[in-house]
């Protein structure tokens, strides 16, 4: 498989602080869906925004869809990669939520019916269809997520990078959000998530990556990393028994099995209860 994103002896530091990334190297190749995990902190963010442009690297290499992020513009990179933020008050400027999610392709310069077609599309996968002319400060803060989530479903780039991509929503919601982002990944793009949910983990990523401290701890497929309970402890990721949970849930989904199957419904319902767990009833 092709590599995607490319990173060598990435390096960050901040004006103020504490170095962010300490030397991180990853590879990501097209169509996995990677999970970037780690406690408040570890540097999650500012490793993301070296794949757009919105840093450039200090020390290192990043390479974005074979394109050099320390030269290339941030136009070109967008092309490649769609970023939904952590706070999406930080990304929505327009006054509806249907110009907000064309604003994207209106700059790439698509057809007016093209650019119609592709809003309506995301506005119906992400459940917003009733909320296209609404001001997007009216809607609620999960609302608010799901236009962010849409924007960046409207431009189809071939690498999605989503930096917690459910918060503000509840239980069923952020089901349906990761549901919608496994079926991006089925129909072909490249998949990077952060998330402080373990379940939200072993239930949709293939490959799982734990920074601690600007360093990567751990990486692998997610159904090894949640069994390395000792070294997962040490980043306090989450309580012991949902960790236990979350590492049976990626064993069982690592087997594969066919949605006829039943044993997929021990799946959904494991899946299910460790939700549940994790709302706390
Ligand atoms: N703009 C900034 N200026 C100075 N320090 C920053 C800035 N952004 C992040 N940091 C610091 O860099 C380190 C890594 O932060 P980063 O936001 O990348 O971590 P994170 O893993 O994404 O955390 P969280 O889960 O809380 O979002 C932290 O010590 C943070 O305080």
């Amino acid at each position: 498989m092709t590599t995607v994103i490319d990173i060598k002896e990435l390096a960050h530091s901040y004006e103020s602080g504490q170095p962010a990334l300490k030397g991180i190297n990853l590879n990501i190749r097209q169509g996995e869906m990677v999970a970037l995990v780690g406690q408040n902190g570890a540097g999650k963010t500012t490793l993301v925004k070296h794949l757009i442009g919105l840093l450039r690297p200090q020390t290192g290499q990043v390479t974005v869809a074979g394109r050099d992020v320390s030269t290339a513009r941030i136009s070109e990179l967008s092309r490649e990669v769609g970023f939904v933020f952590q706070n999406p008050d930080h990304q929505i400027f327009n006054d509806t939520v249907k110009k907000e999610v064309a604003f994207g392709l209106v700059n790439q310069g698509l057809p007016e019916s093209e650019i119609n077609r592709r809003v309506l599309a995301a506005l119906r996968e992400v459940g917003l269809e009733q909320q296209a002319e609404a001001y997007p400060q009216s809607l609620s803060r999960g609302q608010r997520q799901r236009v962010a989530l849409a924007s960046v479903l409207a431009l189809q780039t071939p690498i999605i990078v989503l930096d917690e991509p459910t918060t503000g929503q509840d239980y069923q919601e952020r089901l349906q959000i990761m549901e919608l982002i496994r079926n991006l990944n089925r129909a072909g793009h490249t998949i990077l998530f952060i998330t402080h949910d373990m379940s939200l983990v072993a239930g949709f990523a293939q490959r799982v990556v734990v920074l601690c401290q600007g360093r990567i701890l751990l990486e692998g497929p997610t159904r090894e990393v949640l069994s390395r309970q000792e070294q997962l402890a040490q980043t306090l990721l989450e309580p012991p028994q949902i960790m236990m949970l979350a590492s049976r849930l990626a064993a069982l989904n690592s087997l594969n099995i066919t949605p006829s199957s039943e044993v997929i419904l021990t799946v959904d319902e494991m899946y299910n209860y460790l939700m549940r767990v994790l709302e706390g009833n």
